[in-house]
């Protein structure tokens, strides 16, 4: 999936500075952030609209049309999909890790996996609850 919304990140990027009059990328980055996250917005809905109607052809071509506003808002907003994958898998990490906390929240985990290894402990926070902020 990365693979395919990498090559869709690097059309909209070659199409940004195409004729608006002929493509619909261009007429988007000439309209700006807000139209842009307008037509997000709507694909979504349509989305959640044929999923809750049980239309799963429907769900699938409002997808691809959903993912592709996602990347011209990107582009828009200088984030590169390396940049997301990233935050992914650092959120895949960290379930990682919580899956194989103990129950107690004071105990922690004795060995990280060796990719964990150079980031930055768990802390625990439960006992931190009742502090006041100064
Ligand atoms: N992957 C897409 C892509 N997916 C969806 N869409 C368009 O986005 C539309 C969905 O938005 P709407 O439902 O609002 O479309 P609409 O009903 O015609 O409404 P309007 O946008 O005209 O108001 C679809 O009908 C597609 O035409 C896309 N348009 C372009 N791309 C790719 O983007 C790249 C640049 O293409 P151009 O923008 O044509 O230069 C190329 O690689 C294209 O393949």
């Amino acid at each position: 999936m990365s693979d395919s919304l990498e090559r869709l990140y690097l059309a909209v990027l070659a199409a940004r500075d195409l004729d608006p009059a002929t493509s619909r990328t261009a007429r988007l980055f000439q309209r700006g952030p807000s139209k842009m996250a307008k037509k997000l917005a709507e694909e979504a809905i349509e989305v959640v609209i044929d999923a809750v109607n049980g239309d799963s052809e429907a769900v699938i071509r409002e997808s691809a049309d959903l993912l592709y506003n996602l990347t011209v808002l990107w582009a828009s907003a200088g984030v590169r999909p390396e940049d997301v994958w990233r935050e992914m898998t650092r959120r895949e990490d960290l379930l990682g890790i919580a899956e194989k906390l103990p129950k107690s929240p004071m105990k922690l985990p004795k060995v990280a996996s060796p990719r964990m290894a150079s980031r930055r402990p768990i802390v625990a926070l439960e006992g931190r609850a009742g502090r006041k902020r100064h």
